[in-house]
C-alpha cells in the first residue's frame, strides 16, 4: 500500500484517538438532544427580547414584596427567586412580562448527567478528562489531515467543492460528508480544548474587582430618565441579583454577557463596571457552541457532525482495510543491474499493485531477469533490453505518489544502451482525464534518445482484467516470450443461495455461445441489468453475469470458453436442472422507467440484459445497436429482436458485422452513422446503456464523446457523471 505523508498522518492519528473519538461521539449524539429537549419545554415567552430591565424589575416588584435574583438562560428562559406577600418562597420559572410563576425548574434527568460524565471524563476524573481534551485536538488534526487530503484530490484548494466521482461508496461519502461536515468538526473539537485546558487552569481567568466609595460619590436623589436599566434588553442579562435591604449602601448586581455592573439602588447610576476578559467571553462561547445550548439549529449541526463523524471512522478504516489487501510490490531475486526486464510501478491506493505481481511473477516464470519497483526510484540499468511501466493517475491527470518525480528523473539519469519500452496506465473512465498521467510517460518516454516503443499507450479502465490479458497476448508477441498471469483467487463468498430452474438452454452457435433461460422457484423481485451470480463447486469463486428479465424468466447470455468452470457447467445443464446462484441488484445497470428514448449498445453477449429490456418498459422508445461477428451470430437473438419490433417495445434495431463483409464494421461505426438518435437522447434527458467488453465500451465512448462536444458543447464525462450514460462492461 503506497501512502503518502498526509494520508499515513491521517490514518495513524484516527487509529490512536479510535477510543475516545469513538466514546465522546456517541455521548456526544445523546447530548445534542438535551439542549433540543430544554427548548421543548413551556418556558419560552413570546417577544422577551422587547422587554428592558427596567419593566422587568417594576412587574416583579408590582407582585412581590421581595426579590432575591433574576436570570435569563441560553434558551430565553427567565428564572428568579422571589418570596410572596404571605412569605412563601418561589423559585423557577417566571413569565417576565407578568411576573406569574410558571414552574419549578425540572432536574436533568439522570440519564443525561451519566453521559455528559461519560462524555467529560469517561467517570477517569481528571486523567479522564485529559484523555478526552487530547481525543479532542487529535480528532482536530485528523481534521485538517483531511482537509488536505481532500484538496489534494480535488488537485487545489479552488476546486474543493468540485465535484467528486464516485467511483466507491466510502471513498464518496467520506469526502463528499468530510466537506460538509468540516467547520462544524473543527468548532467542536476546538472548543472541547479549550473548555479542556480551562478545567485544567491552563487557561485562567482573572476578574478584575469593583471598587465604590461611597464617601465621596454623590448620588442623585431622583433616578434619572435613562439609566441602565431601562437601555439594556432583558435578553442581555444572565443575572441580576437584587439588593440585599433599602439601605443606600446595598446595591443592584447586573450581569450581563461581557460584564458585571454595580447599579445604585435609587438612582439606577453605574457605581462600578467591570468587564469581563477576553478569556471569560471564549469561556461562554466555546460552552455554547460546543453544547449547542439554547440553539435547536446548532445542536441539529452537532448532532449531524457526530452522527459523520460516526460513518468517518467505519467509512475510514473499511478503505483501510480494502487499501491494505493490495499488498506492496513483490520483492526482486535480480538486482537492477542484472535485469533485462525492468517493470517500474506508479499507484497512488495499491491498486495496480496485483497486476504488475502477476505480470512480474509470469515474466520470472518465463525464466527472464526482472527487477520491479516504483516508478520514483528510476534509476539506470545497465542490462535492460525491455522496460514495461504500470501507472494509475490521480488528482486531476496528475501523477500517483510514488510516480511524481519519474518524468523529472527521465530526464536527468542518463542510460547507456536503448531500451524497448510499453506503458500500460490504470484508470478510470469516470475521470475526464482518462489515463493522462501514463500518457505523459509514455510520450516523455517517446521524446528520450534511449527509449524506442514496441506496443502503444494500453489505457485500462478499472483494473480491467481481461484488456490486461489483451495487451499482454501483444506483449508476448512482439517481446518472443509466454508470459501468464497467475492473479489471487478473491475471497470465496458463502452467500445464502437462491435456486432456479432451467427452462431452456440453446446449442452452442458459431461463436460458442448459447442463450440460457431459468425461472427462480420461489419469487423472486428483479428487472433486466441486475446480476446473477454465481459460485461454481471447483473454486466458489463469483462469476457475475448481467441478466435479462422475460416473462418472470431470466435470460442469460453466456460464451463458452475453452476452460471456463462457470460457461462449461451453464453449457453442461439440461432442461429441468436446478442452478444455485443469487441475483444482486444492480441499479447503476436498470433502465429507468420514466426515461422517454433510449440507446442499448452491446457487443457479442453484452446483449443479454437488453434481451429482457426490448421486451419491456414499451412507454420508452429504444433503438438496439449490436456488434457480432457474422449473421449466424445474430441468431440465437433473433427471436427476441423480432418479438420486441413487433410489439413496438423495440423501436429500431441497428446492426454490425465484424466478419460478413471484406470491410470490418463494428458496433461504434453503426453509432458513429447515427448521431441524429444519439444526439436527441443526450438532448432528450434519456439514456444510453453500453454492454459488452470493455475495449468496445472505450470505442464506442470515443464515437459519444465526438459526438456529444460537436454537436451538444458537452464533453462524454459530463454525461457519465450525470448517469445519462450507464456502462456494464467487463
Ligand atoms: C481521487 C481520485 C482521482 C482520480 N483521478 C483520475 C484521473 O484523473 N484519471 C483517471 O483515468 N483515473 C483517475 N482515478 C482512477 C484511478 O486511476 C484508478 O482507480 C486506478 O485503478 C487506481 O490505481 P492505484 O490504486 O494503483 O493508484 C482517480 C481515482 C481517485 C480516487
Amino acid at each position: 500500500m503506497t501512502l503518502s505523508i498526509w494520508r499515513y498522518s491521517h490514518l495513524t492519528l484516527a487509529i490512536a484517538s479510535f477510543v475516545f473519538v469513538f466514546l465522546a461521539t456517541i455521548t456526544g449524539i445523546v447530548l445534542a438532544f438535551q439542549p433540543i429537549s430544554e427548548q421543548m419545554q413551556p418556558f419560552k415567552i413570546e417577544s422577551v427580547n422587547q422587554l428592558d430591565v427596567d419593566q422587568t424589575i417594576t412587574t416583579f416588584k408590582d407582585k412581590y414584596p421581595e426579590i432575591i435574583n433574576i436570570e435569563v438562560d441560553a434558551n430565553q428562559f427567565v428564572s428568579a427567586s422571589v418570596i410572596t406577600a404571605d412569605g412563601t418562597s418561589l423559585n423557577g420559572y417566571f413569565n417576565p412580562k407578568t411576573a406569574a410563576f410558571l414552574g419549578e425548574k425540572p432536574e436533568i434527568s439522570v440519564f443525561f448527567k451519566f453521559t455528559t460524565n461519560l462524555h467529560r471524563s469517561l467517570f477517569l476524573k481528571g486523567i479522564g478528562r485529559f484523555f478526552v481534551g487530547l481525543g479532542s485536538f487529535l480528532l482536530f488534526l485528523i481534521a485538517i489531515t483531511g482537509s488536505i487530503l481532500i484538496i489534494k484530490r480535488q488537485s487545489g484548494i479552488k476546486r474543493i467543492f468540485a465535484k467528486v466521482v464516485n467511483e466507491n461508496f466510502s471513498q464518496y461519502w467520506h469526502v463528499v460528508l468530510g466537506r460538509l461536515s468540516l467547520i462544524p468538526i473543527i468548532i467542536i473539537t476546538l472548543t472541547g480544548v479549550y473548555l479542556s485546558l480551562l478545567k485544567f487552569d491552563l487557561i485562567s481567568e482573572k476578574k478584575q474587582k469593583h471598587t465604590v466609595d461611597f464617601q465621596t460619590t454623590a448620588f442623585a436623589e431622583k433616578q434619572p430618565d435613562t439609566n441602565i436599566f431601562n437601555t439594556t434588553r432583558l435578553t442581555e442579562v444572565v443575572n441580576l441579583e437584587f439588593p440585599f435591604s433599602e439601605d443606600e449602601e446595598d446595591y443592584y448586581i447586573l450581569k450581563l454577557k461581557d460584564k458585571e455592573v454595580l447599579v445604585h439602588q435609587y438612582s439606577g447610576q453605574v457605581l462600578s463596571q467591570v468587564d469581563y476578559p477576553m478569556v471569560t467571553f471564549l469561556s461562554n462561547l466555546s460552552l455554547t457552541w460546543h453544547t449547542g445550548k439554547g440553539s435547536i439549529v446548532w445542536s441539529i449541526v452537532l448532532l449531524i457532525a457526530c452522527l459523520n463523524i460516526l460513518f468517518f471512522i467505519y467509512s475510514g478504516f473499511k478503505m483501510t482495510i480494502e487499501r491494505r489487501k493490495n499488498k506492496a510490490l513483490p520483492k526482486n531475486k535480480f538486482t537492477k543491474d542484472k535485469a533485462e526486464v525492468i517493470i517500474l510501478v506508479g499507484s497512488e491506493t495499491g491498486q495496480s499493485y496485483a497486476l504488475a505481481t502477476a505480470f512480474y511473477k509470469g515474466v520470472i516464470a518465463n525464466g527472464k531477469t526482472v527487477y520491479i519497483s516504483d516508478l520514483n526510484s528510476y534509476t539506470t540499468y545497465k542490462n535492460a533490453k525491455q522496460l514495461v511501466v504500470f501507472t494509475s493517475t490521480y488528482g486531476d491527470g496528475e501523477a500517483p505518489v510514488n510516480a511524481k518525480n519519474f518524468i523529472t528523473l527521465l530526464k536527468s539519469v542518463p542510460q547507456e544502451q536503448t531500451i524497448k519500452y510499453a506503458v500500460v496506465g490504470f484508470g478510470s473512465l469516470k475521470y475526464k482525464a482518462y489515463c493522462k498521467y501514463a500518457q505523459m510517460v509514455d510520450a516523455s518516454l517517446q521524446l528520450h534518445p534511449n527509449f524506442t516503443p514496441n506496443l502503444q499507450l494500453q489505457k485500462i479502465h478499472n483494473q480491467s482484467q481481461s484488456t490486461f490479458k489483451d495487451w499482454l497476448q501483444q506483449w508476448n508477441t512482439v517481446v518472443g516470450t509466454n508470459v501468464s498471469l497467475v492473479l489471487d483467487n478473491p475471497a470465496i463468498k458463502t452467500k445464502k443461495q437462491q435456486t432456479f430452474k432451467v427452462i431452456n438452454k440453446t446449442l452452442l452457435n458459431v461463436d460458442n455461445t448459447f442463450v440460457l433461460q431459468l425461472k427462480p422457484t420461489k419469487k423472486i423481485n428483479f428487472i433486466s441489468g441486475d446480476l446473477l451470480a454465481v459460485y461454481p463447486k471447483q473454486d466458489g469463486i463469483e462469476r457475475l453475469y448481467s441478466i435479462g428479465k422475460m416473462d418472470n424468466q431470466i435470460v442469460i447470455s453466456v460464451k463458452k470458453h475453452e476452460f471456463g468452470v462457470c460457461s462449461t457447467y451453464f453449457n453442461s445443464l439440461e432442461k429441468k436442472d436446478v442452478v444455485n446462484a443469487v441475483i444482486k441488484p444492480n441499479p447503476t445497470f436498470n433502465l429507468p422507467n420514466k426515461t422517454k428514448r433510449a440507446v442499448l449498445i452491446a457487443n457479442g453477449t453484452g446483449i443479454g440484459p437488453f434481451l429482457g429490456m426490448i421486451n419491456t418498459n414499451p412507454q420508452t422508445e429504444k433503438h438496439l445497436f449490436w456488434g457480432g461477428r457474422t449473421k449466424q451470430s445474430l441468431s440465437l437473438y433473433q427471436k427476441y429482436i423480432d418479438s420486441g419490433l413487433q410489439h413496438n417495445t423495440l423501436s429500431s434495431f441497428n446492426v454490425a458485422f465484424s466478419q460478413a463483409q471484406k470491410e470490418k464494421i463494428y458496433v461504434q461505426d453503426i453509432v458513429a452513422k447515427n448521431q441524429a438518435i444519439i444526439t436527441q437522447v443526450l438532448k432528450d434527458d434519456g439514456v444510453i446503456m453500453i454492454c459488452g467488453s470493455v475495449a468496445m465500451q472505450n470505442h464506442v465512448l470515443e464515437v459519444l464523446n465526438h459526438i456529444s462536444t460537436t454537436k451538444l458543447q458537452q464533453p462524454i464525462s459530463y454525461y457519465l457523471d450525470n448517469k445519462v450514460i450507464k456502462t456494464d462492461c467487463y
